[in-house]
């Protein structure tokens, strides 16, 4: 539906903000460097940083940026973007966009772009080492070793086969462990709110109460919303089977730590994998709190589910790719935040995009525009959402400049630019 809601401030009218200026790339947190091969292809210079910038830096340095990529930790809030006036787009180089304002970028007329498998295997692999090592406590076993402790035992070590394994969020990355954890002789159920074709022999549950109580593992897999937020507390836990173990390589928000910690302290629960936290460093070699440091058999991981060589390549390329295809041709093919479009140019035309508020009347008064200034229009589309209106048209290049100001100068502008 149409919103009648006062938007953001029109962003400063740049005809050329796509072409005639280098264009400056911004990567943070080690962004893999198989991105850079699109980025300077496409003409794009690139600054790349290794650390997640505070709120304040990153509002600094987006004065001067044109594309933002970022990985897992970097927040872009509103109160950066209203300082971010050349930015056209920004890359979430993992498969979480929660740490970005996507309905602020929407309204600023910013596609938010993400990789959303590309590390989905290496999580599945990752969950299933976890399960097998939680079953044998290999991670206190390890450590004991490494302290010249020589301590062999079999109490309370399982194997997995047999085992029923409970996934909750049974999407990408739930789905990939279902068939893993089947080819280990488990038995699999799972909980989701959408209707999901089970793989396998994998069973779907009614409620996660039912999966709690029924599983001898429970691996989380779902999306940082606010529903999933503290979806495992102490009532959960509490639901579980006892002697179960937990994993969560999702989001840290998921868990109520001080929760789980109790009940691995009382001896509740058999141990837990944990790879993310409602409270993470910024850089390698920071130092990490939590009340999960030093109980038994519970194994923690920095954050490292989608870290593989494989993976890391190839969000690099995908999310550089979606990127770059944006800045040059205005494709929105699988953003996150904004309608889809994707247009073959017309050869010899060049091709303006607008972002406009969706309120009637915005393509009657484009196209008089276009028709005051005796233009030919090539090709055009336009895809909508709740809040804005995204339109691509390719012109006769002698008239682009003005086509493009004067629709800049409309009332229901947000951003317009001609992107070659
Ligand atoms: N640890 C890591 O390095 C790492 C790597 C990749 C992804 N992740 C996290 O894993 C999450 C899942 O990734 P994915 O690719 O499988 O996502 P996905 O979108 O493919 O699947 C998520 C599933 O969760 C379900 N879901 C949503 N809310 C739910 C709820 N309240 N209860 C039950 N089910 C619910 C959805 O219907 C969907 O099927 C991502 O959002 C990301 O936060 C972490
Ligand atoms: O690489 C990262 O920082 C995040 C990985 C993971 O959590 C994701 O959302 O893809």
């Amino acid at each position: 539906m149409p919103s009648d809601q006062p938007l953001l401030d029109p962003q400063p009218f740049n005809p050329f903000s796509g072409s005639k200026e280098p264009l400056r790339v911004l990567l943070c947190e080690n962004v893999h460097s198989s991105s850079h091969e699109a980025f300077s292809a496409a003409g794009l210079q690139i600054e790349s940083i290794s650390y997640a910038p505070s709120e304040e830096e990153l509002r600094e340095r987006l004065r001067d940026v044109h594309v933002l990529g970022i990985r897992s930790k970097t927040h872009v809030r509103s109160s950066s973007l209203a300082y971010a006036d050349k930015l056209l787009s920004i890359g979430c180089f993992c498969i979480g966009t929660n740490q970005v304002d996507l309905a602020d970028a929407n309204r600023r007329g910013l596609p938010v772009f993400n990789a959303p498998f590309s590390n989905t295997r290496s999580v599945a692999e990752m969950i299933l080492a976890e399960v097998v090592m939680l079953a044998r406590q290999l991670g206190d076993r390890s450590r004991e070793v490494h302290e010249g402790r020589w301590r062999k035992v079999s109490s309370g070590c399982y194997e997995v086969r047999g085992k029923t394994l409970g996934i909750v969020g049974y999407g990408h990355i739930g789905t990939q462990v279902s068939i893993l954890a089947e080819a280990f002789g488990m038995r699999v159920i799972y909980y989701d709110i959408a209707t999901k074709l089970p793989i396998g022999n994998a069973r779907s549950v009614a409620s996660l109460g039912e999966l709690l109580a029924n599983s001898d593992y429970v691996t989380l897999h779902v999306p940082a919303t606010r529903d999933t937020t503290k979806m495992i507390g102490a009532t959960e836990l509490a639901g579980m089977k006892r002697g179960g173990y937990l994993l969560n390589a999702s989001r840290g928000q998921v868990v109520d730590i001080g929760a789980l910690a109790a009940s691995i302290r009382e001896k509740h629960l058999g141990g837990a994998a944990v790879d993310v936290y409602p409270e993470e460093p910024e850089s390698n070699g920071d130092q990490f709190a939590s009340e999960l440091r030093g109980l038994p058999n519970v194994i923690l991981t920095p954050h490292v589910g989608g870290s593989t060589e494989e993976a890391q390549e190839s969000i690099g390329r995908e999310v550089s790719i979606a990127l770059t295809k944006f800045v040059t041709a205005g494709t929105t093919t699988g953003s996150v935040n904004f309608p889809p479009v994707e247009l073959p140019q017309v050869g010899g035309t060049h091709r303006v995009l607008n972002v406009h508020r969706n309120v009637p009347g915005v393509l009657r008064d484009i196209n008089r525009i276009v028709s005051d200034r005796n233009a030919n229009i090539h090709s055009q589309v336009l895809a909508t959402d709740a809040n804005i209106g995204y339109l691509i048209m390719d012109l006769d290049q002698d008239v682009s400049a003005d086509v493009c100001r004067d629709v800049a100068a409309l009332s229901t502008n947000i951003r317009t630019r001609i992107s070659n």
